[in-house]
């Protein structure tokens, strides 16, 4: 509770002129003992200053400190003045608050009148959406929630990878083997198996690579065979990733991918060419970064097809454009490191001075148990079966407590899908971490099921009470111990929020909420809310809104429900 002590320190300094706020800071001590107070001042090295004994001035000061606003009582003992704090005031404070905002509370308008735009997702068509896209997805819409509640207006860009050679390589494929009914009855699976027939043909047959190369370059001149097959590829894939993001309960502003980009290359490629940067190097045109101990950085080939990097520059240019950005985030796996290092380098080097507001939030990769992911070899979890393997088992330990529980579906849902979500963001996102079925659906620790099941816990108390709750309670109720814990912690949300932005780290909320879970579970174990002093019960129940309120905005936050049943 730094501000009391900010506050007792600044009463202090009307009364002594020697010494600045922060020297007196830096003398207040916390009492050994709570009847001692919350804070005390030692006046011992006073004495020469003031030509008096330090218990005479001790006594002088407590005199002459009037208990008003944070401090409650003034005491003096010993050679000390002793401070005790209004903790009523801390209650009241931030329980009026967040009865007030209700689901507003906790955020700001910090960000108003700026946008940011966060590129998150950003999956490959016609290959599988797996469990390695989950942490982009779920960081990255999290992210998009806190920034959207500090009042920036964010843009989120799922920047598919929907253009490249690899579709010449499906077009040959599908044309040499592929057939439409089987394809639309299971999309990418089946998508995937001709990728995979083409790589082991290609293999003893590389001419196959050039007719990939050529339909790749048919596709980039608008040849209509292609870009019918290329857009059939596309909303195939779409759909499949729809469901995916229904589950998640996930949407974007802009499917800008990379094709979008496919007529807005010229334009950057002319500047970094106008700059001097563009050098030929192996039948490539690229920027050399040696400089700057990169690689270099490919911007075409001599045939004129365009990579990853281009149309990373072309949509970078649009969206400063377009949406005049603060910030341009970017969650991408480490691996992407350099890539972004490089593009970001480019971009200063031509010129722009915004280079410097386009941010890489990277994050660890997720293996498997039984070793890396491999497409190719078809060891992949894919995201959907994730998700609803998860619901399914909620579903099942519902329905084992109690099999008449109802709405069993429609809280499965959240609580299974919350679990998956959760776990994504309760560690710092660079760590790497091995998928297990087992910790994901684990309902036991520090888990979404166990904050989901805190709020629900809340709800049950609010509803049982069949009564209004207000804000006009007796707040000296609340300023025992374990109450005190809960409202300090429900105080430091706002603190939460914007540390997990400057940081772009979610799990600084996670972290809010299992505090703020286990905080409330401590109170509500060794105080009964429901009892029949009417004052008291008033005063708890205002205590249990707060927390409830408080834990739904935070689960808001990281894109979770928060069922009032569970
Ligand atoms: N602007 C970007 N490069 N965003 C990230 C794209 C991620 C890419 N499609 C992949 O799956 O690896």
């Amino acid at each position: 509770m730094q501000d009391f002590k900010v506050a007792i320190a600044n009463c202090l300094k009307e009364k002594i002129e020697d010494l600045t706020v922060d020297e007196i800071l830096g003398l207040i001590e916390v009492p050994p003992n709570k009847e001692m107070g919350d804070y005390a001042f030692p006046c011992f090295k006073l004495a020469k200053v003031f030509r008096k004994a330090p218990n005479m001035i001790a006594e002088d000061l407590s005199s002459t400190i009037e208990a008003s606003g944070v401090i409650s009582k003034v005491m003096p003992l010993g050679g000390y003045v002793n401070f005790f704090v209004n903790k009523s005031q801390l209650a009241e404070t931030v329980i009026k608050e967040v009865l007030t905002q209700k689901e507003k509370y906790g955020h700001s308008d910090l960000g108003q009148e700026k946008s940011v735009v966060i590129d998150f997702s950003s999956p490959n068509i016609a290959k599988p959406f797996h469990i390695g896209h989950i942490r982009t997805t779920v960081i990255g819409n999290s992210l998009y929630k806190i920034y959207d509640s500090q009042g920036y207006d964010v843009v989120r860009v799922n920047h598919l990878g929907d253009y490249g050679t690899q579709f010449g390589k499906l077009i040959v494929a599908f044309k040499l083997w592929g057939d439409k009914k089987t394809v639309e009855a299971n999309p990418i699976p089946e998508l995937l198996k001709l990728y995979v027939q083409f790589h082991d043909e290609a293999e003893s047959k590389p001419e196959m690579e050039d007719e990939a190369r050529a339909w790749f370059t048919k596709l980039e001149n608008d040849d209509e065979e292609a870009k019918e097959l290329w857009k059939w590829f596309r909303d195939e894939s779409l759909k499949e990733f729809a469901r995916v993001y229904d589950l998640l309960d996930i949407q974007f502003d802009s499917y800008a991918g990379e094709s979008f980009y496919s007529d807005k290359m010229d334009d950057v490629i002319k500047l970094i060419n106008e700059k001097g940067l563009l050098q030929e190097s192996q039948g490539t045109n690229v920027v050399d970064l040696e400089e700057f101990n990169m690689p270099p950085a490919l911007i075409t080939k001599t045939d004129g097809s365009t990579l990853y990097m281009t149309r990373d520059l072309a949509a970078a240019l649009y969206r400063k454009n377009n949406y005049d950005f603060e910030k341009c985030i970017y969650v991408v796996g480490s691996q992407q490191s350099l890539h972004f290092q490089q593009l970001f380098k480019v971009l200063e080097l031509v010129g722009f001075e915004w280079a410097k507001d386009l941010v890489h939030v990277p994050f660890g990769m997720v293996a498997l148990e039984e070793g890396t992911m491999s497409t190719r070899k078809g060891r992949v979890v894919f995201l959907e079966d994730v998700l609803k393997q998860a619901i399914e088992k909620t579903k099942e330990t519902m329905l084992a407590k109690n099999p008449e529980a109802k709405n069993v579906d429609e809280i499965a849902k959240q609580v299974g899908v919350g679990a998956v979500v959760f776990q994504e963001l309760s560690n710092s996102r660079i760590k790497d971490y091995t998928f297990s079925w087992e910790r994901t659906l684990s309902f036991e620790g520090e888990t979404g099921p166990y904050v989901q099941y805190t709020h629900a816990r809340c709800c049950a108390v609010l509803r049982k009470a069949e009564q209004e709750v207000t804000a006009d309670v007796n707040y000296e109720l609340l300023s025992n111990g374990d109450s005190a814990e809960v409202l300090k912690v429900i105080g430091s949300f706002n603190k939460s929020i914007l540390s997990s932005l400057r940081r772009n780290e979610p799990h600084i909320v996670t972290r809010f909420v299992l505090d703020l879970a286990q905080a409330f579970n401590k109170f509500y174990h060794d105080n009964p809310i429901l009892v029949d002093d009417v004052e008291l019960r008033n005063a708890r129940l205002a205590l249990v809104e707060a927390t409830r309120q408080s834990l739904e905005n935070g689960l808001s936050l990281l894109g979770m429900q928060a069922p009032e049943r569970m």
